[in-house]
């Protein structure tokens, strides 16, 4: 059996006194892939918020990559956050530094010391996110798109077993998209697990997999039949 490595169990999430999760029950196991779907203001960010410890649950028992995230002390967070990769809607790069310096800042504030397993590590990430030769531009020079493959590579960094992404496709064009979707899913398949917050229905067509749908402060156990048959999705998709 798998190892689980995100369990929530009877979790409640509040933002600034309001309930946005009650009672919620989450397994994800090594390697999985999860969307998390549900309108706005459904809580799809609460519970990604909770799983990197920028949200305290309220009650229950929240366990991510081996951290009791209700529990946790200060200094473990950066800890926790090491082994987690965390994408979001916007790209959040450096502009005065180069994509390679992107890259070294994040191993540098990491703990990483050697300039030649920083060097190889660069050039690892940048040919598994596509950015080969693009490594002395600055994130201004990158499409949209590219700028999200430098996240990810960010992201990548420390190898987690988890890769959070909040929307990461929010500010992309739908072909854009698609070609992230594809890279989370080559990502997936070489191992690490993957929960990604979207508003991108379509993606359930397109790579079908585990889906917790977000409703009226509970996640909704639906068939994926009656998950597109909620979000209407027709045949084009979204
Ligand atoms: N910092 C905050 N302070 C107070 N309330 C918040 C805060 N962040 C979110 N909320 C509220 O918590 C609820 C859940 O928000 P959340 O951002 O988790 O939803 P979401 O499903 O991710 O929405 P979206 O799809 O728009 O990103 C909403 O009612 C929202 O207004």
């Amino acid at each position: 059996m798998k190892n689980i490595v995100v369990s929530f169990r009877d979790v409640d999430i509040e933002q600034e006194d309001n309930v946005v999760m009650k009672g919620i029950n989450i397994d994800v196991a090594e390697g999985e892939f999860l969307y998390l779907i549900g309108k706005t203001g459904s809580g799809k960010s609460s519970i990604l918020k909770t799983m990197y410890a920028d949200l305290e649950p309220k009650s229950g028992t929240v366990k991510v990559v081996g951290y009791n995230v209700r529990t946790i002390k200060r200094k473990e967070i950066a800890q926790l956050r090491r082994k987690l990769g965390i994408v979001f809607q916007d790209f959040e790069l450096l502009t005065d530094r180069t994509v390679k310096d992107n890259l070294i800042f994040v191993m540098e504030a990491t703990g990483w010391k050697s300039a030649g397993a920083m060097e190889r590590k660069v050039y690892e990430l940048l040919e598994r996110v596509g950015l080969e030769g693009s490594g002395n531009k600055y994130p201004h020079q990158l499409s949209g798109g590219e700028q999200q493959r430098l996240t990810i590579a960010r992201a990548l960094v420390n190898d987690p077993l988890v890769l959070l992404a909040d929307e990461p496709t929010g500010n992309l064009d739908p072909a854009v998209a698609q070609d992230i979707l594809k890279l989370f899913v080559e990502i997936n398949q070489q191992g690490t697990a993957v929960i990604m917050a979207t508003h991108y229905h379509s993606f359930l067509k397109q790579y079908p997999a585990r889906v917790i749908y977000c409703e009226d402060g509970n996640l909704k156990d639906l068939t994926r039949n009656q998950i597109l048959q909620r979000l209407n999705i027709g045949e084009s998709g979204d």
